[in-house]
Parts: C-alpha cells; sequence; structure tokens
C-alpha cells in the first residue's frame, strides 16, 4: 500500500521531479496524489502532467486575504485526503490556522543550513555573509516561517567566486538527495512530530537535525 502525498510547488519542480522519479524506481513507496501549486506557470505543473498526477493550479493573487487562500488550499488537499503535505518550493507564507492544521504531517525543504538565513534570497545572503560552508535543510513546517523542527541538513563548501547561482546548483544537487530520503523516512514511519521536537526511530533529533553522509538510509 503506498503513501499517499501531495506535494505544493511554485515553480521548477526539481525536488517534485526528483520524489516522482524515486517513486516510480521504487525507491520510495509514495502515490503522489496531487501537485499544487500558487502559480499557475510553474513549470512543475507540467512536470506533474508529464507523469499523470492530478494538478491544480490556485492563485494567491484570486483571494482577498491569506487565510482566504490558505482556506481553499486545504480544500483542495484534504480532498486527497494525504497523510503527508511535501512543499518543494512553495512560495507562500502560510497562516498559523494552516500549519495547525497539518502539524506533524507537513514539510519543507529550505535552501540553507537553518537557523541561518531564514527567508529568501539565501544562496547571495551566505555569499554576502563570507561563510565557509552553505546548504540545505528539510524541516516540519511551523507558523513560524523556516522555524520548524529540522529533520535533515546537507552542507557544501563556498568556494572562491562563488555565485548565488553556482552555489543554487550545487544545494539543488543536495535537496534531490536528502528531500526524498526524508520522506521515506516520515512514510516508512520511522520520522514522527512530537511536541515540537522531531523524532528519528524513536530518538529526539539535535536542533539541527541530522547531518547527511552518503551511508545514511
Ligand atoms: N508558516 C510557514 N509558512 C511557510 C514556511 C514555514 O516554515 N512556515 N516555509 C515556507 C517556505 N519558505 C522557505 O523555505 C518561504 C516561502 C516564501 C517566503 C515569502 O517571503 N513569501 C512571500 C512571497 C514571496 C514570493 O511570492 O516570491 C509571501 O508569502 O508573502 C518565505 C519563505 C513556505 N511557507
Ligand atoms: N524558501 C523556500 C525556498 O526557497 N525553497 C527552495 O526553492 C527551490 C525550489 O526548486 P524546485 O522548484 O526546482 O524544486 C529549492 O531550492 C528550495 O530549497
Amino acid at each position: 500500500m503506498s503513501f499517499p502525498v501531495v506535494v505544493l510547488i511554485s515553480g521548477s519542480g526539481s525536488n517534485l521531479q526528483a520524489l516522482i522519479d524515486q517513486s516510480l524506481q521504487g525507491v520510495l513507496n509514495i502515490d503522489i496524489r496531487a501537485v499544487i501549486s500558487n502559480k499557475a506557470s510553474a513549470y512543475g505543473l507540467q512536470r506533474a502532467e508529464q507523469s499523470g498526477i492530478a494538478t491544480h493550479a490556485l492563485s494567491h493573487k484570486d483571494f482577498e486575504t491569506r487565510e482566504a487562500f490558505d482556506q481553499a488550499l486545504a480544500t483542495v488537499i484534504d480532498s486527497y485526503q494525504p497523510k503527508l503535505i511535501i512543499l518543494a518550493g512553495f512560495m507562500r507564507i502560510l497562516s498559523e490556522d494552516f500549519t495547525r492544521r497539518y502539524e506533524g504531517m507537513m514539510l519543507n525543504i529550505h535552501p540553507s543550513l537553518l537557523p541561518k538565513f531564514k527567508g529568501l534570497n539565501t544562496h547571495q545572503r551566505a555569499i554576502d555573509a563570507k561563510e565557509s560552508e552553505h546548504g540545505v535543510s528539510v524541516h516540519f513546517v511551523s507558523a513560524e516561517l523556516d522555524a520548524g523542527a529540522v529533520v535533515l541538513q546537507a552542507s557544501t563548501a563556498i568556494d572562491e567566486n562563488e555565485t548565488a547561482e553556482s552555489l543554487a546548483n550545487k544545494v539543488h544537487t543536495l535537496e534531490h538527495i536528502i528531500y526524498p530520503l526524508t520522506v521515506k523516512w516520515f512514510s516508512t514511519g520511522r520520522l514522527e512530530l512530537n511536541s515540537g521536537i522531531a523524532y528519528l526511530d524513536g530518538a529526539p533529533l539535535p536542533i539541527s537535525g541530522v547531518r547527511y553522509q552518503p551511508e545514511l538510509s
């Protein structure tokens, strides 16, 4: 029995593609029931359609308030009865009611080593801050932005003459490894959130989660 999920996107959908590919390869036993985007132009919607996955474009611009958009989004999500909601480049801040509704069953991937560089434009900010390393974090979603329990992080060096584009490419490669792994942990019952703390195989994770190593499975 495969594990029902819904994926929320706003853009290219390369993380969605990694999940689709690993599902098709049998690495991930998930059923991606729908892909929902707040931007109709998101290429990720085409990726989903090419894989026969249901898609919805729900523009936040069509709603008076953030809460009204979130309520409409929740109605679409609930129609698929997912056990996990995966934010994969979803670029809308979600309301407190929405995050509480799905607490413990909603993951996000953020392009920084949280708690560093919450928010946007993380690659350039890390370069400007002369960081020696940068990376990506998968975390449970909480009402406070990019502050939910971190599950898994992966890092890369920031080289001399690094640009935001070159760094983003390195981070994307890491994302396509750690997001499917995190989804596998959740879909097989190894990962859960309890009172704001992430647990893997029953053990509480450190504040920065697990640091990815190739032998991790
Ligand atoms: N309540 C929460 N909502 C969201 C979280 C979260 O942790 N808690 N994670 C984000 C994802 N994200 C970074 O990982 C993020 C997405 C969007 C923004 C943002 O400033 N959005 C603006 C619009 C920006 C745009 O449209 O380009 C906004 O919503 O007004 C910051 C961080 C997903 N939501
Ligand atoms: N704050 C959220 C955020 O910036 N998320 C980032 O959006 C990109 C989506 O790429 P994709 O559409 O190719 O998966 C990813 O790099 C992800 O970390």
